[in-house]
């Protein structure tokens, strides 16, 4: 768990990652970042189908080269099913540890994997479409339906920029609408503290929204394959993974703008990239929390992330359909959305912030 209370909310207990490199051609360092943390032998690298040839079999090379018994296994699909397939795996190869070698569902299926099994995961990333390469939750999909998990922290990220520049642009833009989102996503957790009492970190909020804010007013320099702009990206990815952290819950990086993005997830034939639909998700909530919504859009754009129905490739029925389901999402969580939008007052944000038109 990333942070306990006691009762009297006195105890804390945060799980952070205890080494975080970041750089271009990181990727050779993964033997160093495994012996210094006492990872020798009995590798398992869970990758993806296309991230296999990008990173997968350079990490599988180099721990080889150093002598260690390594497996490597392929995984896409986020469910529970994956996850016992890769632990059943795991077991049977005498696996001590794991490396997540690709994109969100894969390092997603690793954490889980390696928390059931309670040996270390690496993350090592090759895109940077959202903040669960740091994070201690995993995101696992059951039908449409999608549940946040929560899991072990990774011991360490290793984010090499020129394989993340070399990824498709739209995954970066994507990682941009995650961090963004941290704006609403902290407004409606100051509404729920004034409201409900909920607990709250002063220290959490303010690292979730200055990392937003920071993006924010350095979106022109987010640009395709330019390596300056994935390290600002993956830093800001790891200051949200260490605000929620620090929170012990997703609370600082996703609020109602979140549930929406799952909200489409469960009602849109296509849904798009989860950082896509939050961006779009945090115009749309901003604009009900009475914020400067027009902001949000701006450095979206700038970014050249999707601020509309038909740049996300979603028909403007499911994006309504979402915000009337939005509150219905996780109810334990007091957000803007309250008790929910009526269909009416659905259409009118999303025209209004030209989300539809
Ligand atoms: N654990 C957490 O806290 C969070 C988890 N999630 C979950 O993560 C998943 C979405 O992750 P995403 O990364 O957005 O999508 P994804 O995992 O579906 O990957 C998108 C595509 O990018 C490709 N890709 C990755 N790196 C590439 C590279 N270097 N070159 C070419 N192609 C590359 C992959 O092969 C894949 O086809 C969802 O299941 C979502 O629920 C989302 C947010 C937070
Ligand atoms: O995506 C996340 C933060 O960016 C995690 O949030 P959830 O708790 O909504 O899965
Ligand atoms: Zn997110």
């Amino acid at each position: 768990m990333d942070v306990t209370h006691d009762m009297n909310g006195q105890k804390k207990w945060m799980q952070l990652p205890r080494n975080v490199v970041i750089g271009n051609g990181v990727i050779n360092e993964v033997r160093d970042v495994c012996t210094d943390l006492k990872l020798i032998d009995n590798a398992l690298v869970v990758t993806g189908k296309s991230t296999k040839g990008i990173a997968g079999e350079i990490v599988q090379d180099s721990l080889q080269d150093a002598g260690q018994n390594v497996e490597l296994v392929i995984s896409e699909s986020a469910s529970m099913k994956e996850v016992e397939r890769i632990r059943k795996h795991a077991i049977e190869s005498g696996t001590r540890y794991f490396l997540g070698v690709g994109s969100g569902k894969t390092i997603d299926v690793a954490k889980l994997a390696a928390t059931e099994l309670e040996v270390p995961f690496i993350s090592v990333p090759t895109a940077a479409s959202h903040d669960g390469i740091v994070s201690s939750r995993a995101s696992i999909k059951d039908g449409r339906t999608t549940t946040s998990i929560q899991a072990n922290a990774p011991m360490a990220v290793i984010a090499d920029t020129e394989i993340i520049a070399n990824a498709p642009y739209r995954l970066l833009a994507a990682g941009c609408g995650d961090i963004i989102s941290n704006c609403t996503a902290v407004l409606d957790w100051q509404l729920a503290s004034r409201l409900q009492n909920v607990q709250f970190s002063e220290y959490a909020a303010a690292l979730a929204s200055m990392t937003a804010q920071i993006l924010i007013d350095s979106a022109d320099s987010i640009k395709p394959e330019l390596e300056s702009s994935v390290r600002m990206v993956v830093k800001a990815l790891v200051s949200s993974g260490v605000a929620m952290s620090i929170a012990g819950s997703s609370r600082p990086a996703s609020g109602s703008e979140h549930m929406f993005s799952h909200a489409l997830d469960r009602v849109a034939d296509e849904p798009a990239l989860h950082g896509e639909q939050c961006g779009v998700g945090t115009i749309l909530m901003m604009y009900l929390h009475g914020g400067d919504w027009k902001r949000i859009s701006d450095a979206l754009k700038l970014i050249g992330a999707p601020t509309t129905a038909k740049e996300l490739g979603i028909e403007d029925k499911y994006i309504l359909e979402a915000l009337v389901l939005s509150h219905t999402i996780r109810p334990e969580r007091y957000t803007i959305l309250g008790t929910g939008l009526t269909p009416d007052a659905a259409e009118i944000v999303a025209r209004k912030t030209k989300v539809i038109s």
